[in-house]
């Protein structure tokens, strides 16, 4: 946390102006570079158009910036992301795009047809709730040597079952042509399968999506090789 920012760490969601009338201010979103769960909320910022601020909560230095005090004030859930919007504090990454979609739905990233909004909502659960908090930071830390072929284990069962869904559910992307809460929660696990060396090999319909969103924008411009926290090392 870079001590500039300090400040965003206490400030609220609106301020007085001289006149005292309630101003909106930018969100702030609570973020980590490589963390997949904030790069989930970066890209519904991204496609939603909504300027806002980052604060870096860098997982690794001073033994996980996310268990300070300073951050628990933040977020009692010890976790990124977290945003910071409209006089709230919201976390868990589909809550927060949830919010998005009901206050900003402009573009929308669940369907109007019932069908395809379970579709998105199954997928975007399967992968939230059912494969990345299994391979997450605090859960490998448990794990110790055998770290990398536990995450490649849960991560490789998620995507079988997660293939086979897409066959019947995907058009250009994971559900018909539209983008999606589903799609925010894709590029972001299979970059996390790259990181662990997952063989993509046998998930050709994965993969094909996970291409076609990469060309957008959105997820270019919240991709975690040009996050203001990115190490040069990492940096696109
Ligand atoms: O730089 C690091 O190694 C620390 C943490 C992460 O990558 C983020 C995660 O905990 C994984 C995830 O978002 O799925």
């Amino acid at each position: 946390m870079a001590s500039e920012k300090v400040s965003a760490w206490v400030g609220e969601g609106t301020r007085e102006s001289c006149l005292g009338a309630a101003v909106r201010v930018k969100p702030i979103l609570y973020s980590y570079f490589r963390s997949s769960c904030s790069w989930r909320v970066r890209i519904a910022l991204a496609l939603k158009g909504i300027a806002y601020d980052q604060v870096p909560v860098n997982l690794l230095k001073d033994g996980g910036q996310q268990l300070s005090a300073e951050f628990k004030a933040v977020n009692p859930m010890k976790q990124v992301p977290a945003l910071k919007i409209d006089g709230i504090t919201l976390s868990q990454s589909l809550a927060i795009i949830h919010y998005l979609e009901d206050t900003r739905p402009n573009p929308r990233l669940l369907p109007q047809d019932p069908k395809k909004r379970a579709q998105v909502r199954m997928i975007s659960d399967h992968i939230a709730s059912g494969i990345q908090p299994l391979q997450n930071l605090s859960v490998l830390k448990q794990m110790g040597e055998r770290k990398t072929e536990w995450a490649q284990k849960c991560i490789a069962s998620g995507f079988q079952a997660l293939e086979q869904v897409l066959q019947q559910t995907a058009g250009r992307y994971c559900v018909g042509d539209e983008v999606s809460m589903a799609d925010l929660c894709l590029v972001p696990q299979v970059a996390n399968a790259e990181r662990f060396n997952v063989d993509l090999g046998p998930y050709p319909t994965i993969t094909r999506i996970n291409k076609a969103l990469l060309e957008l924008e959105a997820f270019k411009v919240s991709h975690p090789s040009r996050q203001p926290d990115t190490p040069a090392e990492l940096r696109a």
